[in-house]
């Protein structure tokens, strides 16, 4: 499904250029559970970004489903994205104002569903994350945690291709950490739900199959994980 070839990238910082990606050499297949670590600065967030279609300014190839990507226009990208991949992030992300039901039917709308047609969707992601009664309230009337399973299931409502999860545990603590982590391990194993995930937690990227270590933007060990 993913397939980075020959990928390098630089910021430019005035005069100076900075590799932040050194020739990274990635295929993942439909149905992983990829574990991405490295220490700050490695690089994760840039190849994240890259992955997501977010950041095209790479020079090598980003084939997606056996299609090079490159050449198409900014609209199109943004689709490939919105249908693609669902993103979760360190701090969940979730819009302030409305409520749990709004936040994840987004995704869905941005599809093109009607509001009507998107509920029953949106009222099943919330059972799979395990909260089944939150559709009305705010995202502040719920823990870090519920707010992280309200984060997941915006991301996994429109079936993407792959989740992308940016350090999803690091504001929780350890034991709601374990909950966040079986939620995203039953929904690759019960849904084949494909995730890349970023951690710095070692406990945290043991539940991926894969894990992909990264240090001063290369790629330093890929390897299947014992069971
Ligand atoms: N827009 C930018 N312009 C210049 N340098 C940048 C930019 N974004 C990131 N960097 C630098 O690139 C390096 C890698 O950043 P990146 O955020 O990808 O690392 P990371 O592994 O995700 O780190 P962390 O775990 O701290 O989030 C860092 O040294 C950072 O300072």
């Amino acid at each position: 499904m993913i397939n980075l070839k020959n990928v390098n990238k630089y910021y430019q910082n005035g005069d100076s250029q900075f590799h932040v990606l050194k020739n990274i050499n990635l295929s993942i297949d439909s149905g992983e559970f990829v574990s991405i670590m490295g220490p700050s600065g490695a690089g994760k967030t840039s190849l994240i970004n890259v992955l997501g279609f977010i950041d095209r300014s790479f020079e090598g190839e980003y084939q997606f489903d056996g299609q090079s990507y490159d050449t198409i226009d900014d609209r199109t990208l943004s689709r490939l994205r919105n249908q693609s991949v669902g993103f979760v992030f360190q701090n969940f992300k979730l819009i302030q104002n409305n409520t749990i039901l709004e936040n994840v039917e987004l995704p869905l709308l941005y599809g093109g569903m009607s509001k009507r047609e998107a509920k029953p969707i949106v009222l099943e992601a919330l059972e799979k994350v395990g909260l089944p009664n939150s559709a009305t309230k705010i995202p502040n009337e719920l823990s870090g945690g519920q707010q992280q399973r309200v984060a997941i299931a915006r991301a996994i409502v429109h079936k993407p291709k792959f989740v992308l999860a940016d350090e999803p545990t690091g504001a929780l603590d350890s034991k709601t950490s374990s909950e966040i982590m079986a939620i995203f391990k039953k929904l690759n194993e019960d849904e084949g739900t494909t995730v890349l995930l970023v951690t710095h937690d070692k406990r945290v990227s043991e539940y991926g199959d894969r894990l992909i270590t990264i240090f001063d933007g290369a790629i330093t060990s890929d390897k299947q994980v014992e069971v």
